[in-house]
């Protein structure tokens, strides 16, 4: 990262609630240690996270494992075949069942766990809450995470993983976890909060935690526009997950939120939320205000990626903390195989997105764009050729937003066109495939590795396949995706445009693999 981002977040460091320091010494504030420059020679990753000031044992190698995956058919069996209920369940759970437990059993993959649900001293509800969503066995970030952030007294920590590997999970179990299950709401205040960078997140967010909070008392509240109004009665839910902006509204201006008792403070997509920027000092003023009421709140980041200048901030924004950190070349997954396609200007580029969408029937797809007005035009011009797409970006009303998010996740909708709005953290699992038509530059107009494995992560999610296609169209755009190869050290590989039947074979073989 540039030196003006270093300089920025020094500054920015000032700025941080010396209460909210006391647990252990600043670090001091230095320029980041040179990235190891991974090339194609590059080991292949291992999936293994180090962890850091943690105590975790190494699992043991090999175990074999039993999934059984939940499917809900139609009584009596398949509405459009002969097939009976029990022989598609059979055929259906077979194929999951066998692909996920030799990811789970493969020491090498970031699913792996050495542990059961149970070994990690869960409350029996949240562990009924944990099974009716299908989970058999924690992945490698649960399963290293999760003790640490359960130890008494509570450790801050800064835990990273590699893209769809549960970190969601293990967050959400913490907050559940850090309720007194015996306290019912409603409460004079909240206990756990967790903010994230865009409403879509937040709201996949509170859903994953009032599913796993199922079977307990706990009530959550989203905390996004249009949420709250100045003079409703205070909040009574344990579990606040929303924006910043509006958080710091609703405890400032509004007065409804109250952070008293706060025990946990959780930041997803952390690297993301403190980069510099009015995110940055948001997060950082939320903090600080947990920190001046709440009593030694435990500060939880979690995210896919930490440039080296973030988590030094990262460090003083959460003291003393337990860290999981990736190797460089850990980042990307092998489940997802990267493709380019060579386009000869701005124009053959859409010619080329239409075709590839006449030729293959994907499950469903994102299209990422750097403008708002590109994902509309384009999103207009497809529909006017017949494909079923919408655009998703910040300039449509919430309550948009939130309809064309719901017609997505319902499989309604089969392709999504959008800005780095969505790059991170969404999870459908039915995403196949992630189409950069227009690669991920920073504020600085300077190829952005870190948000390029955000977006491409939104396939290939717990151990799937999926592809991602990238459009290059000019010297400036290949560099650009030469630089984001480099950063990452995995292949990117041609996709020739002028042969459509090629173009077709080469993505259904990789869709398929
Ligand atoms: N132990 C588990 N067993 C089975 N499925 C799981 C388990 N943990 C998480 N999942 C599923 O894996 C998917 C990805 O999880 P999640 O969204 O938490 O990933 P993430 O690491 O937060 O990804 P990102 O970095 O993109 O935010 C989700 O659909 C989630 O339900």
């Amino acid at each position: 990262m540039a030196s003006d981002a270093v300089s920025s977040l020094s500054a920015r460091l000032s700025t941080l609630d010396p209460s909210g320091e006391s647990k252990t010494p600043p670090a001091a504030a230095s320029a980041p240690a040179p990235a190891p420059e991974p090339t194609e020679s590059t080991p292949p990753a291992t999936g293994e996270a180090q962890v850091e000031n943690g105590d975790a044992a190494e699992p043991p190698q090999g175990e074999s494992i039993c999934v059984i995956v939940h499917i809900s058919l139609a009584d009596g069996g398949c509405p459009f075949c002969d097939a009976t209920a029990s022989s598609l369940l059979e055929n259906l759970s077979h194929e999951v069942q066998v692909t996920l437990a030799d990811q789970q059993a493969d020491p090498n993959s970031p699913l792996f766990s050495a542990k059961t649900f149970e070994d990690l001293n869960l409350h029996p509800n949240l562990l009924k809450g944990i099974y009716k969503m299908g989970y058999q066995k924690p992945s490698k970030i649960q399963e290293k995470a999760l003790p640490l952030l359960l130890q008494n007294p509570a450790r801050n920590m800064i835990g990273q993983s590699q893209s769809g590997t549960g970190k969601t999970a293990a967050f959400a179990l913490t907050m559940l976890s850090r309720i007194d299950m015996d306290l019912k709401a409603p409460q004079a205040s909240s206990f756990a909060v967790c903010i994230a960078p865009s409403r879509e997140l937040a709201m996949q967010i509170l859903s994953v935690v009032q599913r796993m909070g199922e079977y307990t008392p706990v009530e959550c509240f989203f905390a996004g526009k249009d949420s709250w109004t100045k003079g409703m009665p205070k909040l009574t839910q344990q579990v606040i997950i929303g924006t910043p902006g509006t958080m710091i509204d609703m405890v400032t201006k509004g007065r409804v939120l109250d952070l008293r008792e706060v025990k946990v403070f959780v930041l997803d997509e952390a690297d993301n939320m403190l980069e510099s920027g009015s995110m940055g000092d948001q997060s950082i003023t939320l903090k600080n205000l947990i920190t001046k009421m709440a009593k030694d709140p435990q500060i939880v980041l979690f995210s896919a990626t930490f440039a080296d200048v973030v988590r030094n901030f990262a460090v003083r924004f959460a003291p003393g903390a337990n860290e999981i950190r990736l190797k460089q070349e850990e980042l990307s997954l092998d489940a997802i195989k990267q493709f380019f396609m060579d386009c000869d200007n701005e124009e053959h580029k859409y010619e080329v997105l239409v075709e590839l969408y006449n030729l293959l029937t994907i499950g469903q797809s994102i299209i990422f764009v750097k403008r708002r007005d590109t994902a509309d035009e384009i999103a207009r011009r497809m529909s006017a050729e017949g494909h079923k797409v919408v655009s998703l970006h910040g300039k449509l009303e919430t309550t948009e937003r939130d309809a064309v998010m719901e017609s997505f996740r319902d499989g309604k909708t089969k392709v999504l066109i959008t800005t780095n709005v969505i790059a991170r953290g969404i999870d459908i699992s039915q995403v196949n495939m992630v189409v950069n038509y227009d690669l991920p530059l920073d504020a600085q107009n300077r190829p952005d590795p870190e948000t390029y494995l955000h977006r491409i992560g939104r396939t290939g999610r717990f151990g799937r396949q999926g592809v991602s296609i990238n459009f290059v169209h000019d010297r400036r755009s290949f560099e650009n995706m030469e630089a984001i190869r480099k950063a990452l050290g995995k292949p990117i590989v041609r996709v020739d445009t002028s042969d459509f039947e090629q173009m077709e074979a080469t993505l259904k073989a990789a869709l398929k693999s």
